[in-house]
């Protein structure tokens, strides 16, 4: 492409190399990829796991793998077993999107990708809660209420009314294989920067202009995008060819005012899902989990059921710990979802002791409030919306593959390649193009 292209913000081709949402922070991302060179996965310590409902723990992972089998049957049938090879058959449709993307195909929209990969089966979930996806595929009340409830809201701060969809990758997100990268995940990002031979301008865009320029001296104009950001040296402007968002386009996120455009481009940001995550050098109040002696008490990660009494969706254990102070004393760090900060009164009840604490505000992830209506993937004719696509579902890989293929789609549009857009039956003809 000879065109001038400006990624906002973070990630030429990738997503997540974001300082809005918590590069270190994140604990598992990369579903599929493989490692870059030179990386590695931290050795942290998986622990044991149990499920809080506000009085007792319905659930509690021992540390006898035999034994977590038989007490999962015994509590809820074949439904955890059932539920692994619902989510892998979702993710086998899904990972169709690397061959896809390999062979340069492209989509005009976040729902056309979902429906290049799993048809109307896809477009349901993404219409539906992800309670009535798996109600139609037969799961209990009792398993969808005790475990894909607590899941749902670790992961995504809601309950089982988020859409069928990223209701999936979120039990995906629950599985085992999932890793991290020693350093934090942001050296992903910094690496792929790097081998790019990108350009990044430091700054915070400020609007984005539709603009025309004198095309040589024929007298013709050409159609540009004025950018207008601000950085340390101050307020300026770029013209650009095509411009790709990289943000989740929420005026309390990315306050980006669109100007001139003809027509205008509408408001089209969803409300996102408030989160505050909080970090706890300190030991946990056994007591308030029904376990008046310490010692007896060895979980760390503790999920919760929907109760109005409950004031916190998840508390785990960080493993590693980066800093080496705290990591040296005896005390754990805790990480705790809570849909509102914690109160000095909620920690003295959550904590017997602590001496640190952290808490971070985020609007995380979009409010999923099925049937979804995804925002454009094309904004304007050359700009492009690489957030959109976590309308189907927000994790790191998804907004990579947001990226990839917006990247395609730049290309084939600015090139007129229309027979690598929104082809269907893919699967097909890839099978006999090998
Ligand atoms: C607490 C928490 C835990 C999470 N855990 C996981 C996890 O374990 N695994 C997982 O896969 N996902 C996880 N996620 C989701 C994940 O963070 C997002 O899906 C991912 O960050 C989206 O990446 P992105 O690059 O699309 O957007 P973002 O990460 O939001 O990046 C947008 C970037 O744009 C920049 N920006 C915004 N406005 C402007 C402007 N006007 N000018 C210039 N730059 C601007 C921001 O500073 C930021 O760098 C988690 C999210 C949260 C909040
Ligand atoms: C995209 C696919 C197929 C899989 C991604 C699965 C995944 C990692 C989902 C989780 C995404 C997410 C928004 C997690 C937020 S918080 C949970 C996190 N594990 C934490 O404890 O910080």
């Amino acid at each position: 492409m000879t065109s001038r292209s400006v990624v906002i913000y973070s990630s030429w081709l990738l997503a997540s190399c974001a300082t809005a949402r918590p590069h270190n922070l994140l604990s598992k991302y990369l579903f599929f990829s493989p490692l870059l060179p030179g990386l590695s996965v931290p050795k942290g310590r998986d622990g044991l796991m149990g499920i809080y409902n506000g009085e007792e723990f319905v659930f509690e992972e021992s540390s006898w793998t035999l034994w977590n089998y038989v007490k999962m049957f015994w509590n809820y049938g074949l439904n955890a077993l059932r539920m692994t090879m619902w989510v892998e058959e979702v993710l086998d449709k899904f990972i169709s999107i690397y061959r896809y993307q390999a062979h340069d195909f492209a989509f005009s929209s976040s729902e056309a990708l979902l429906h290049a990969l799993g048809g109307a089966a896809f477009m349901q979930m993404l219409n539906q809660t992800i309670e009535e996806s798996m109600q139609e595929a037969g799961f209990s009340q009792k398993f969808i209420r005790e475990i894909v409830t607590p899941v749902m809201r670790v992961n995504y701060g809601q309950g089982v009314g988020i859409n069928g969809f990223v209701g999936a990758v979120s039990l995906a997100g629950a599985g085992s294989g999932l890793w991290s990268v020693e350093g934090g995940n942001k050296l992903v990002c910094v690496g792929l920067l790097y081998a790019s031979k990108a350009q990044p301008i430091p700054s915070t865009v400020i609007s984005v202009e539709e603009t025309t320029r004198p095309r040589g001296r024929s007298g013709e104009t050409m159609k540009l995008y004025q950018v207008t950001y601000n950085s340390t040296f101050g307020v300026t402007s770029d013209l650009y060819d095509i411009i790709v968002m990289a943000t989740p386009l929420h005026r309390k996120i990315a306050n980006i005012t669109f100007r001139n455009f003809k027509p205008p481009i509408p408001e089209f940001s969803k409300p996102y899902q408030e989160i505050v995550a909080t970090f706890v050098h300190g030991n946990i109040n056994t007591s308030f989990f029904g376990y008046p002696d310490p010692s007896t008490f060895q979980l760390s990660a503790i999920f919760t059921m929907e109760n109005p009494k409950l004031f916190v969706n998840s508390i785990g254990v960080v493993s590693p710990v980066e800093d080496k102070a705290k990591a040296a004393e005896g005390s754990p760090v805790w990480k705790v979802f809570s849909a509102r900060p914690l109160t000095k009164a909620q920690l003295d009840v959550l904590f017997s002791s602590y001496d640190s604490v952290e808490s971070k505000p985020w609007l995380a992830y979009p409010h999923y409030s099925p049937p979804e209506q995804c925002p454009p993937l094309v904004i304007h004719d050359h700009v492009y919306y690489v957030n959109s696509i976590e309308c189907l579902a927000s994790a790191m890989e998804m907004s990579a593959i947001s990226a990839k293929n917006a990247a395609l789609l730049a290309h084939h549009r600015w090139y007129d390649r229309t027979d690598k857009i929104d082809q269907e039956d893919l699967h097909e003809k890839l099978k006999t193009e090998l």
